[in-house]
């Protein structure tokens, strides 16, 4: 389904990028992983067209999307989440779904609100009144609105208690079983083999590791070797 082939990113001069390769199927849950500033987010914006490669391709369902435009690429159905959320505070959290809602897509208000229930409860509240958790919840329900056939999300549930990362993994599932493939940057272990089939580890702008959710879950020494730093599961 997305195929990125041998990428190449740069700010200015400085080559972050250098070469990635990865590949995420049809309903697949792949995750990304890697320290800070391996790159990660830069190669998601770079799928995105944000930050646009300079070299290699970027195929989404067998077309070519390297050189278009942001918008262009979340026409067809790819859909991302920053992980600054990119909600709108003054907005209600309804406001914030109707906005984003897609002409001919198949999730409405009410699939939203089965999904995240506590949406459902906070529809009349602001934006910017929700807890972080509610915030990132609200920021996958509007991307769900675009029906999308790949989510993007960058570190979820980065800085959320332990009790609100369940919930918003058990939300994930519900997605997945959709059929909507998921591309995850996550630096939380727990969440990602909960979630993901595959893994790809990204080093200083190359991927140094990829393997199945099975070898990665028994590969310790891996987990050492690449995401000691600041990739640890929080203790609960
Ligand atoms: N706008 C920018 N201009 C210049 N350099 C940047 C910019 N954004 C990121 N970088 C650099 O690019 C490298 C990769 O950053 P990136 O944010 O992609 O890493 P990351 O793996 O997502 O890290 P983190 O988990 O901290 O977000 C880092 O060295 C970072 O300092």
């Amino acid at each position: 389904m997305l195929d990125v082939q041998d990428i190449h990113v740069f700010y200015g001069q400085s080559h972050v990028i250098q070469g990635v390769s990865l590949t995420v199927r049809q309903g697949e849950v792949v995750c990304l992983l890697g320290r800070n500033g391996a790159g990660k987010s830069t190669t998601m914006k770079s799928i995105m067209g944000l930050v646009p490669a300079r070299g290699g391709r970027i195929v989404f369902k067998g077309q070519d999307i390297t050189a278009l435009p942001t918008h262009r690429i979340a026409d067809r159905n790819i859909c991302f989440v920053p992980e600054d959320r990119g909600i709108f505070r003054l907005l209600t959290v309804e406001e914030n779904l109707k906005l984003a809602a897609h002409a001919g897509s198949d999730w409405s208000l009410d699939d939203i609100y089965r999904v995240f229930p506590r949406l459902h409860e906070r529809r009349r509240n602001g934006g910017g009144q929700l807890s972080g958790g509610e915030q990132q919840m609200l920021a996958i329900g509007r991307a769900l609105m675009n029906a999308p056939e790949l989510l993007i999300l960058d570190e979820p549930v980065e800085g959320l208690a332990p009790v609100i990362v369940d919930e918003i993994v058990e939300r994930l599932k519900l997605i997945r079983e959709r059929g909507i493939a998921i591309l995850l940057i996550e630096q939380n272990l727990e969440v990602c083999t909960q979630l993901a089939d595959r893994h790809y580890i990204l080093e200083s702008g190359r991927i140094v590791y990829e393997n199945d959710n099975a070898g990665f879950t028994a590969d310790n020494g891996i987990k050492d070797k690449y995401l000691s730093v600041g990739a640890e599961t929080p203790p609960r």
